[in-house]
């Protein structure tokens, strides 16, 4: 869908599907050259991820494997609650292998700093993180992040992914939602 269906439900574009895609294959870049003849195994977290997992993984140029994991913190609202759930849990046994995250938005940091933790536990021999977005601003806990697409501004955002109430998911572009869509 693009922003034009959406009248004033949406107050400005952040990030073109574009944009979103030239900057996913500067990442890939950097990516292949990090991890050399080892690829990561690549852990998508439904359901934002999903865009960027799909075009992520087609950028780059090796075999990708994908697992999914599903956590939630955020419900229907617009704030994290903190609290992290498991609502599916990976299919691959981890231990010893590179690990690759990969994320649509580093709001809070709190899904991601947890995650990341979880993850390590298992074993893996490494857990990085690729996130196409990041609010510097508004992170609560510091998280490490290898690879950033695009920092943003303190808003809520919807689009390539990212959901208010499940509805926008499906825009192409990254956008800022108006206000009065959730107050
Ligand atoms: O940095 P944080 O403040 O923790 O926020 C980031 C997380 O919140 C969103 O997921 P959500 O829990 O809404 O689930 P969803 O991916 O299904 O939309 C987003 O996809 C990240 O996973
Ligand atoms: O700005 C956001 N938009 C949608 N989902 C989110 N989850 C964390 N931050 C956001
Ligand atoms: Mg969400």
């Amino acid at each position: 869908m693009d922003a034009k269906h959406l009248g004033d439900e949406l107050s400005a574009v952040l990030h073109t599907e574009a944009e979103l895609r030239g900057r996913l294959a500067e990442l890939a870049r950097e990516i292949e050259a990090d991890y050399g003849d080892e690829p990561p195994l690549l852990v998508g977290v439904l359901k934002g991820a999903v865009m960027v997992m799909a075009d992520l993984a087609r950028e780059l140029n090796f075999h990708a494997q994908m697992d999914w994991m599903a956590v939630s913190s955020y419900g229907a609202g617009t704030k994290s609650s903190g609290v992290v759930k498991i609502l599916k849990d990976l299919d691959a046994d981890i231990a010893g292998r590179d690990v690759l995250i990969v994320e649509d938005i580093i709001d809070s940091g709190l899904t991601l700093a947890w995650l990341k933790e979880n993850l390590e536990l298992r074993g893996a021999k490494s857990v990085k993180i690729c996130t196409m977005l990041r609010k510097p601003d508004a992170l609560k806990v510091e998280v490490d992040v290898a690879y950033v697409g695009f920092d943003i501004p303190v808003e809520f955002v919807v689009g390539y992914g990212l959901d208010y109430a499940e509805n926008y998911r499906n825009l192409r572009d990254v956008a800022i939602l108006a206000p009065h869509v959730y107050s």
